[in-house]
């Protein structure tokens, strides 16, 4: 498929091209974006771009949310729609069969709602939020789609991604669900892919990041913007988080006609990304998903007092010999902490990895997929590594440190992340603790805090550890 949409042979030397060019920019040294795009480069900085990119490379399928999605509307008295099935939208044939070719069977929760509004006659605008995973991608490239002309041999649909990485996930699902448009076309604005001055493109979808974009519409005049007619502005709270692409979005916004229609997803929605969207939307509809709410309450929480790191590993191995560990994550504070515990453990036949923030986006990617599929029984990592990445069905969690803040509060919020799941899987948990006699105050602020039982267990009494029952 990909040498259609890449027109012909062609087509595909170029997508090949890219994509080595992509596993290049994998490499720290080899990034030409210059933008801290792959590696997690500060401790207590997160790097949502490469979050969002790992999140996507490691799952494998939908997201589902029991939550109802809120729905408000740019016309409240006009009727709401919704569809259960994908044949309800009267979609081309071509585009169907590639829906169904992903194995899609029916719309997701927030499809349901987003696709009936996004293409809807006369193209109404969007502004949607819902969680990582839960069909936002597949519905903006299903409107695409469904609303390029093939037949017209220019740019129609514009769709600004934060990162390079994530225009070319983009691209791919482009690709797959475009299977069988054979005449759609799609063209990556991205640093590095040179175009030659004075080529038209002729490509019908364009996926770029917004400096690259802005280069092509406004200095060599390769896209003319008055021609667009659905803008996509894809993960805003990524795009926000990027120096200078929020003004970058918004100058290539003002320069499109008024009718074009104009789509915004984030994931998240804080105020900051709620003015953005509000600035570069106009008469949005507007649909929301929450997010689900974790809980401890399914979750048994214990604490173990060591004197010193040597004590605590001690206290670790106590807890492997008494009890049947399926997978467990085990999180340190800091990164040298993760290294050594990592040496500890495999000098004592432990099969364990190392996710380190020091890592690329595909090697990280390629250790957490590893350990889902039960390649590795340990998964040690670091706070800002581990967050925001989805590894929720690991039943024990190990704090060798509490996640604490600057000036030595606890990090509650880490806290929960770490070890709380969604009522709604009711799975149980084990949590374990590892606590220097000096933090237990940052403990017992925890527990306050959240107002859930932590039971102290003596580490050197096997007996009570295997009492555990969960
Ligand atoms: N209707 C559907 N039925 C089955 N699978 C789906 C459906 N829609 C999307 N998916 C699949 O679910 C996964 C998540 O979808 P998608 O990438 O569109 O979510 P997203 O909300 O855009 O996530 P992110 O915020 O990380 O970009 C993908 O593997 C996708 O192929």
């Amino acid at each position: 498929m990909a040498s259609l949409l890449w027109g012909g042979d062609a087509g595909a030397a170029e997508s090949e091209r890219l994509n080595s060019h992509f596993s290049n920019l994998n490499h720290p040294r080899k990034n030409l974006l210059g933008i801290r795009s792959t590696t997690v480069r500060n401790i207590g900085e997160l790097d949502l771009a490469a979050n969002s990119l790992l999140n996507k490379l490691i799952r494998q399928s939908l997201v589902e949310s029991s939550h109802h999605v809120e729905v408000l509307q740019k016309d409240p008295s006009s009727p709401l729609y919704s569809v259960k099935t994908f044949e309800e939208l009267r979609l081309k044939e071509d585009l169907l069969k590639g829906i169904y070719a992903m194995g899609f069977n029916r719309p997701s929760k927030i499809q349901e709602m987003a696709l009936p509004m996004m293409l809807a006659h006369p193209p109404q605008n969007l502004i949607a939020q819902s969680q990582s995973g839960t069909g936002k991608t597949a519905a903006f490239v299903l409107a695409m789609l469904s609303r390029v002309n093939a037949l017209e041999l220019f740019p129609q649909c514009l769709c600004l991604a934060p990162t390079y990485e994530l225009a070319l996930q983009t691209g791919r699902v482009v690709e797959q669900m475009g299977k069988f448009c054979v005449d759609v076309q799609v063209m990556y604005a991205i640093r590095g892919n040179r175009i030659l001055r004075g080529t038209d493109i002729t490509k019908q979808i364009v996926i770029g990041t917004p400096g690259t974009v802005l280069d092509w519409c406004f200095k060599r005049k390769l896209i003319d913007l008055t021609k667009i007619r659905v803008f996509v502005l894809d993960e805003a709270d990524v795009m926000i988080d990027t120096q200078g692409f929020s003004d970058h979005s918004i100058r290539i916004q003002r320069a499109l006609p008024p009718e074009c229609q104009m789509l915004l997803f984030s994931a998240t929605f804080e105020d900051s990304v709620w003015r953005f969207a509000e600035r570069i939307i106009p008469d949005p509809n507007v649909i929301k998903l929450r997010k689900e709410e974790l809980t401890l309450n399914n979750i048994w929480q214990y604490y173990m007092l060591c004197e010193h790191r040597k004590d605590k590993y001690q206290a670790l191995c106590n807890i492997y010999g008494s009890i049947t560990i399926g997978q467990a994550i085990i999180f340190c504070q800091t990164r040298r902490n993760a290294k050594w515990l990592t040496v500890e453990m495999i000098q004592d036949g432990h099969q364990v990895s190392l996710l380190s923030g020091e890592l690329t986006v595909e090697q990280r990617a390629s250790i957490i997929q590893r350990f889902r599929d039960g390649k590795e029984k340990v998964l040690i990592t670091t706070n800002v590594c581990a967050r925001g990445i989805d590894v929720k069905q690991v039943t024990i969690v190990v704090n060798f440190d509490l996640p604490v803040k600057q000036g030595e509060e606890p990090d509650y919020e880490t806290y929960l992340h770490r070890i709380g799941r969604t009522g709604r899987f009711g799975k149980k948990g084990l949590a374990f603790n590892m606590i220097e006699v000096d933090k237990l105050p940052l403990l017992m602020k925890i527990q306050d805090h959240f107002n859930s039982s932590i039971k102290q267990l003596n580490a050197e009494d096997m007996d009570e550890i295997e009492k555990i029952d969960y």
